[in-house]
């Protein structure tokens, strides 16, 4: 029990949570227009909760700070108590955090994910009906992206252009190993490992079984950084073969083993160098189910896939590790929007739903998510969605939370 008479969530030795009927669930407000959204997504989230279990059910919010607020208040950007509160919620919500371009302080997003061990960045793609695309068919759009989220090039090891720290690489690539490097080189590391690899992969293909989705594509730069995204194919089909024999066909195999047709219950492992996925994703959506990415494609995969079913308004996502799990919507927090009351809150809605199916609330899930669809086909939308649709009727960010709620009843 805490403080408010809400209960911890639990995982057992299994890593299967244990939720209480009133779990505690830590939320990070976030900055720019991470409190409109925030504030608008929660309310529907209390009410599709209160619409499914009449009040047997209920979630008891937990404030965490980060963020520009928490550094008003704390003088810390992310203070310790709000990633051990989240340690202790199991899971969390979150709007977006600023990131600095070019200097200051490292993205406190990556850092959340980093210290939490939050090696799975899920981001499905989908498309709502009613919702305006640039697809002549959206509807064929529907991938789940995988990226893992700690290694790669956010793994923060970089340095300056002539810093110090820039020079003494320089001058031990050069002299130990026999590689220049021009002067005045800012220099970066791309970590990518094998266990980093693995442990994506594996939920990947996990996730398209337990789904029975027909394909997981491995989507690298593996012809030009051979031991760092080459790598992460080689061991995503290694994995695939020594874990997953029966349950895994590579496309070689489907076309001269299994002519074609997959066997019951197999996923077909692919995989798809970074810069052509784009294009098959536009052309050929319809023929890839799930994406397991190094860091940095799934961050570009997820943007571009998301513009394909609406936009950055309408992509939901998780950090989830196998403890902890931190929901939070694809995109930034907009700044130039900052407390208009304008954009989109349903990325964060979603990832909203994605949450409550996580606790296995599924049924509340469904309430959000057909209450949404409703509300889209009802023509009434943020500015985002107004602005490519005939028609619309255009809302503030809270007034589409309204018509949601008002749209919850079964
Ligand atoms: N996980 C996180 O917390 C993330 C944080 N960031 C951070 O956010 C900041 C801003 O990044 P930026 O590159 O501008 O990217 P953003 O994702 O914040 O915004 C880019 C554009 O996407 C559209 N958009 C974003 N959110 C919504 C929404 N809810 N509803 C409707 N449209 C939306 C807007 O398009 P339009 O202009 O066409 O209206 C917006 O200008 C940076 O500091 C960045 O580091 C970025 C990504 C993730
Ligand atoms: O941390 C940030 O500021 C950006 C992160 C990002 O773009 C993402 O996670 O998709
Ligand atoms: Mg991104």
């Amino acid at each position: 029990m805490t403080g408010n008479q809400g209960q911890w969530i639990t995982v057992d030795d299994q890593g299967r949570l244990c939720v209480p009927s009133r779990p505690v669930i830590g939320f990070i407000e976030g900055d720019g227009t991470g409190p409109d959204i925030w504030r608008a997504a929660q309310r529907v989230l209390d009410a599709a909760v209160r619409a499914a279990y009449q009040g047997s059910r209920e979630i008891v919010w937990k404030e965490l700070l980060a963020g520009e607020k928490a550094f008003a208040r704390t003088g810390q950007w992310l203070p310790d108590q709000t990633v051990e509160d989240i340690r202790k919620c199991v899971v969390a919500i979150k709007g977006p955090l600023t990131t600095p371009v070019g200097g200051g302080m490292r993205s406190l997003n990556v850092t959340l994910r980093q210290v939490l061990d939050l090696y799975a960045c899920v981001r499905p793609v989908r498309w709502v009906r009613g919702v305006p695309s640039p697809m002549k068919h959206p509807e064929r759009v529907n991938m789940v992206v995988f990226r893992e989220n700690t290694e790669d090039v956010y793994a923060g090891i970089e340095w300056p252009a002539g810093s110090r720290e820039a020079e003494k690489v320089r001058a031990f690539l050069c002299e130990e190993l026999g590689v220049c490097v021009r002067e005045q080189a800012g220099i970066g590391i791309k970590p990518i490992s094998r266990f980093g690899t693995e442990r994506l992969v594996r939920r990947a293909i996990r996730y398209a079984l337990q789904h029975g989705l027909p394909s997981v594509t491995l989507v690298h730069k593996g012809n030009i950084m051979k031991y760092t995204e080459g790598a992460f194919r080689q061991w995503g089909y290694e994995l695939a073969a020594r874990e997953f024999p029966d349950k895994t066909v590579t496309e070689e195999e489907l076309e001269n083993r299994w002519n074609g047709q997959a066997p019951q219950g197999t996923v077909v492992l692919k995989d798809r160098i970074a810069d052509a996925m784009f294009q098959q994703a536009l052309l050929r959506p319809e023929e890839y189910h799930v994406l397991a990415t190094p860091n940095l494609n799934g961050d570009y995969l997820s943007d571009a896939l998301a513009a394909q079913v609406g936009g950055l308004g309408m992509a939901p996502g998780a950090n989830i590790g196998d403890r902890c799990a931190l929901f939070e919507a694809t995109h930034g927090t907009a700044p130039k929007y900052a407390g208009l009351d304008k954009v989109n809150p349903s990325s964060v809605l979603l990832s909203g739903a994605m949450m409550l199916d996580h606790l296995g609330w599924n049924e509340a899930a469904r309430l959000v998510e057909r209450a949404l669809e409703r509300t889209v086909s009802d023509k009434i939308v943020t500015y985002d969605l107004a602005r490519m649709m005939d028609g619309a009727r255009e809302v503030k960010c809270s007034q589409f939370a309204d018509a949601v709620i008002e749209r919850l009843a079964p």
